[in-house]
């Protein structure tokens, strides 16, 4: 894989611009979903092409799916556009995910460039090249990893992202310090998320990404790192998304998967209860916690099976062997999983 170029700050929709008025270009469309449309479109518009092509989707996850991405193929089929045209896909990790997926797939890669509008697509989604959907429920199932050639990072999209979405976001910020950044969780624990400058935050969020993912672009061993509290969070998601009212967001249900995960670590002797405590505080103390019933965890756990990190039957996790290094290929069972959502319920 190549690298992405990555732009930061106030020059990354100049440079956007730039790359799109590249000799030999042929179209431009921009993907965004309705709510992005309204409210990052706008300061898009002077840095796109005037004939550029606007397609838009519904916002949310229930539409990260494949019938989405029928509807964006069918559109740049209609307005013919070629391997050298350009996809900017506009919004948070839905929007990047999938337009990411349509991009690789159509007439086998157009060039694609992520322009991300939330804390969460910002430090984490947009960056690394995983794209997808989900698929009969399951988180992610169908993807590729493709580069985009471009991320232009411009934090004063975050202007209009509503709080909890930026919680949400926050989920990720705490997952890169817990794998790998002790000091910063130190810091980031007295400031929580009472934070005068995103954009700081965003830019050492994407260092260690990027680091790690620059390692292992293919996720074969270092890059689960970054998988950290997904077993159970993609679980928990999952079982909840299904069902009418009880959705939580994708990094809702990462916070409460890190817990449940800090508190496996625990159990296999790699964390202390002090560490453990240290992260359930301070998840505590920004994330409300997810609801669900003792008698759901064992279906919950099941979904577990599906996880992408998993090598025939056996459940592979990242855990945590201390606060700021994360382990990767750890086994666990569904029963020790189902156990971890139990621990987290009770708290
Ligand atoms: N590919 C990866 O590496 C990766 C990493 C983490 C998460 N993800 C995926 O990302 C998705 C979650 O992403 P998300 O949290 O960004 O959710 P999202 O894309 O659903 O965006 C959250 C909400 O904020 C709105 N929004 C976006 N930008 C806005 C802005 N600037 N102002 C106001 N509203 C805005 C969206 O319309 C949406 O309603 C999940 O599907 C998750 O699986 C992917
Ligand atoms: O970039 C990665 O690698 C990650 O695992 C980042 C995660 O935060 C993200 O949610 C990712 O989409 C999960 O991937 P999956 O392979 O578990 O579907
Ligand atoms: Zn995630």
């Amino acid at each position: 894989m190549n690298n992405s170029s990555l732009y930061i700050g106030p020059t990354a929709l100049p440079a956007l611009a730039a790359l799109l008025a590249r000799p030999g270009t042929t179209r431009v469309a921009v993907l965004a979903d309705t709510n992005t449309v309204r409210l990052c479109y706008p300061k898009l518009q002077p840095h796109l092409p005037a004939d550029h092509l606007l397609i838009e989707m519904s916002a949310g996850e229930e539409h990260k799916t494949l019938a989405t991405c029928e509807r964006v193929w069918a559109e740049l089929t209609e307005h013919q556009f070629d391997r050298h045209s350009v996809l900017v896909c506009l919004g948070g990790g839905v929007v990047t995910d999938l337009g990411g997926f349509c991009a690789a797939l159509y007439k086998r890669g157009l060039r694609c460039v992520v322009v991300p509008t939330t804390l969460l697509a910002q430090v984490d989604a947009g960056i690394g090249g995983k794209t997808g959907v989900d698929f009969q429920g399951y988180k992610n199932h169908l993807g590729v990893f493709q580069l985009p050639e471009a991320v232009c990072i411009e934090p004063e999209f975050l202007a209009t992202l509503d709080p909890r979405e930026l919680r949400a976001g926050y989920a990720e910020v705490v997952k890169h310090w817990l794998i790998a950044d002790s000091d910063a969780f130190v810091q980031g624990r007295q400031q929580g998320m009472f934070v005068e400058d995103w954009a700081l935050v965003v830019q050492a969020s994407v260092a260690i990404k990027q680091a790690i993912v620059a390692q292992d672009p293919l996720e074969r061993g270092p890059r689960k790192l970054l998988n950290f509290g997904h077993t159970v969070g993609h679980a928990l998601e999952s079982y909840l998304l299904g069902q009418a009212g009880r959705a939580v967001l994708h990094g809702e249900a990462v916070a409460a998967g890190m817990v449940c995960e800090a508190w496996l670590s625990v159990q296999k002797g790699l964390l202390t209860e002090r560490e453990l405590d240290q992260i359930e505080t301070f998840l505590f103390s920004v994330f409300e916690k997810v609801q669900f019933v003792t008698l759901e965890t064992d279906a919950i756990a099941e979904l577990a099976r599906q996880d992408k990190k998993n090598q025939g039957a056996t459940i592979n996790c990242t855990l945590l062997e201390g606060i700021g290094r994360g382990v990767y290929d750890q086994p666990v069972t569904v029963a020790e999983l189902a156990e971890s959502l139990r621990y987290y319920h009770r708290l």
